[in-house]
């Protein structure tokens, strides 16, 4: 069937239309189609050599020969249809979230240039299982490698968090109980390894209440924003514990010594306000706006360039990484021992009994 000049001209309206540029190829492509089919074949000089540009009008148009100029009508419009229609195909696809399968305790998605990783256990607050930890590893290493600009971690429900599951310490395996706290202990300095050598920006998007490692992790995220729903607990020396996640170190550097303490050894629960008087948190938000507006900014932070931020990230990181990684060895091995005391143990059957509730 052939084409109209109605057809013709509409293509070159759908052109004018694209969103993205075509490239050289395609343009040449365009360009010889478009001359061929309104003045025939080229029968122009062809330019010197080193009028590049012209040059390479002229080979594309002479390349179409004595094609008639129905054809190139025809040709021309059917390559406008082809652009138009993958560059919306690849629009939809740059929305559509690519959900990352394989995990049980965690929804993984990239959009926008963002990866978010999501707590997805909301029935149990978030807490923490091996598993869990296990896929906040795997999750934390793809998305280093993905091509996104930045990384969210947030929770799925009311809760952002309660930190550790609890009975992480009451499956006891064959090798008993020191083996438990050995393969704990492992497990999470792994676990706060990856958050200290992340390579890209790293944001807390703080949904609700959070408790425990999910909190003393904050000082690893380079932002964190918060509804003012939220609050912030590390109930340490009521569990018989001591504090993890490097917090040790960035808290008493973030909020000064005497508000670490508080936090840290007399386990006070700070809102959302106080957390960003403090300096632990970013900004806080309003819970009713909270999503919409945190969205919007992370999604303009993601349009900005992925290798400057990430460079920026390091020089910025870099210093502390090996003081990091020393504290984080050695909250582990203190941990590793209270998991073995009588305080900790009473601390973990009372919450179990239900006796008593943080
Ligand atoms: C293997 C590596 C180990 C690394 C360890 C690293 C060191 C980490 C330390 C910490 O994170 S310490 C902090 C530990 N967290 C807690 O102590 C919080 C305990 N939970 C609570 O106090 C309360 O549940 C809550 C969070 C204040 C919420 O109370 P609320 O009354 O609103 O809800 P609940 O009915 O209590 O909870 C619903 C449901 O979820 C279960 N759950 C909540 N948090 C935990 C948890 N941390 N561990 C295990 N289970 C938890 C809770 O038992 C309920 O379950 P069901 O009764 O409905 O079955």
């Amino acid at each position: 069937m052939r084409v109209s000049q109605e057809d013709f001209e509409k293509a070159k309206d759908q052109l004018k239309l694209l969103k993205e540029d075509p490239g050289n190829e395609e343009k040449l492509k365009l360009y010889a189609l478009f001359k061929q089919a309104t003045e025939g074949p080229c029968s122009s000089p062809k330019p010197g050599m080193l009028d590049f540009v012209k040059k390479a009008k002229w080979d594309a148009w002479s390349s179409l020969g004595s094609l008639s100029k129905d054809s190139a009508r025809q040709k021309y419009v059917d390559l406008v249809s082809s652009l138009v229609s993958s560059e919306s195909s690849s629009q939809v696809k740059d929305t559509t979230p690519d959900s990352k399968h394989g995990y049980e305790t965690l929804q993984v998605t990239t959009t926008d240039h963002i990866t978010k990783i999501m707590l997805n256990r909301p029935e149990k607050k978030n807490a923490i299982t091996t598993q869990m930890y296990k896929e906040i590893i795997q999750a934390l290493e793809e998305a280093a490698k993905d091509d996104s600009v930045i990384t969210v971690i947030t929770g799925n429900g009311d809760y952002y968090c309660s930190g550790n599951d609890l009975n992480n310490f009451t499956n006891i395996p064959s090798g008993g109980i020191e083996k438990m706290a050995k393969d704990g202990a492992v497990l999470l300095e792994n676990f706060v390894k990856h958050f200290i050598d992340f390579p890209k920006p790293l944001i807390a998007v703080v949904n609700g209440p959070a408790v425990g490692i999910s909190v003393t992790l904050l000082g690893l995220f380079d932002i964190v924003y918060a509804t003012d729903r939220a609050t912030f607990h590390t109930p340490f020396s009521e569990l018989g514990q001591s504090p993890e996640g490097c917090s040790s170190y960035m808290f008493p550097k973030i909020m000064g010594l005497s508000k670490a303490n508080e936090m840290l050894l007399f386990n006070k629960k700070l809102t959302a306000g106080e957390a960003y008087a403090q300096g632990l948190v970013t900004e806080v938000f309003p819970d009713r706006t909270f999503e919409k507006e945190v969205w919007i900014r992370l999604k303009a932070y993601a349009n900005l360039p992925k290798n400057s931020l990430a460079l920026s990230k390091q020089l910025i990181r870099g210093v502390e990484k090996e003081k990091l990684h020393a504290v984080n060895c050695q909250e582990c091995e203190r941990l590793r021992e209270r998991w073995l005391s009588d305080e900790c143990m009473d601390a973990v059957m009372s919450f179990f009994g239900k006796k008593s509730k943080l």
